[in-house]
């Protein structure tokens, strides 16, 4: 049989709601949370009532932002100013995480030759000789070789440069990383060679941040055939393409990556260090 309250809604505590439950009528609030043990029948019921649906409907955001105020949204003029506002961050992140999502879905498409057993797998070994030509190590110790063996100053300067950018981009990679803290992909396997602790983290891609910076570098710096600059580029985009193909990376860190060692190398113009620089500092050392 019906409780009497039923008769008389909207008293303290909120407009009661009839639920059925055997032929069993009970109450239950419409401004409290609902209890997680309600029964399921009493959910459903909720929803399916049309009485119950308006009496939700009245108790959305909107409409209690409106009642109080007499904003566009009250008045049925459409959102407020207030609600573009509220609404633009979650765009924003709906944005990014389908960004991320395509980025994840797409990395591991192209990671054909993340181990011997991929589609690619016989190409590993091309690959990771390409991934050896990025690395750090021959390019920190090719350059202080040709700094040693040059005899002329501009030799000197151009290669004393170039080793200060590889510092840079060493220190500003390891940075970022340590900040992000981005895992590599998951069908990553890490057999890299000389790897610091922060290359557990796979943003930025350091092997493409070096290729943009040595590749602008050499571009700029060394006066080379016109094949010869075709290879350079060819090169940088090999290197990029491999982390991806290798498993190491998602598609973005290397685009990432691409961008941030483009922007290196005017830095490293920006703080060129001239023949006098140089002298005057080591002036000041001596
Ligand atoms: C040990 C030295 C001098 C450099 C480390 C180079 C390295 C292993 C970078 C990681 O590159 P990815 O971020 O592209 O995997």
């Amino acid at each position: 049989m019906p409780s009497p309250k039923a008769k008389n809604p909207g008293r303290s505590g909120g407009s009661p709601v009839l639920g059925s439950s055997n032929g069993r009528y009970e109450f239950m609030s419409l401004t409290k949370p609902l209890n997680r043990s309600s029964p399921p029948h009493l959910l459903q019921r909720q929803g399916s009532d049309p009485t119950t649906a308006r009496l939700r409907a009245s108790e959305s955001p909107t409409r209690r932002r409106g009642s109080s105020s007499s904003t566009g949204s009250a008045s049925g003029q459409g959102p407020s100013d207030e609600d573009g506002i509220r609404l633009n961050p979650s765009f924003i992140r709906v944005a990014l995480s389908s960004l991320l999502a395509i980025d994840l879905w797409l990395s591991k498409q192209l990671g054909v030759c993340a181990c011997e057993d991929s589609s690619w797998g016989s190409v590993r070994p091309l690959m990771k000789l390409i991934e050896i030509s990025g690395h750090g190590i021959p390019w920190l110790a090719g350059t202080a070789y040709c700094l040693y063996k040059s005899d002329s100053a501009a030799g000197q300067e151009v290669m004393l440069n170039l080793f200060m950018g590889l510092m840079l981009d060493l220190i500003l990679v390891t940075i970022v990383k340590a900040v992000v803290r981005r895992r590599r992909p998951a069908h990553n396997r890490m057999d890299m060679f000389a790897t610091f602790s922060v290359d557990r983290y796979s943003f930025p891609s350091g092997h493409s941040t070096r290729a943009a910076l040595c590749g602008r570098f050499l571009l700029a710096h060394l006066v080379l055939a016109a094949p010869l600059r075709v290879l350079v580029m060819l090169w940088a985009g090999l290197v990029g393409l491999s982390r991806v193909l290798l498993g190491r990376h998602n598609v973005t860190d290397v685009l990432f990556g691409f961008w941030m060692g483009y922007c290196q190398y005017n830095l490293v113009e920006m703080l060129w260090l001239s023949p006098q620089t140089l002298q005057g500092l080591l002036g000041q050392l001596a």
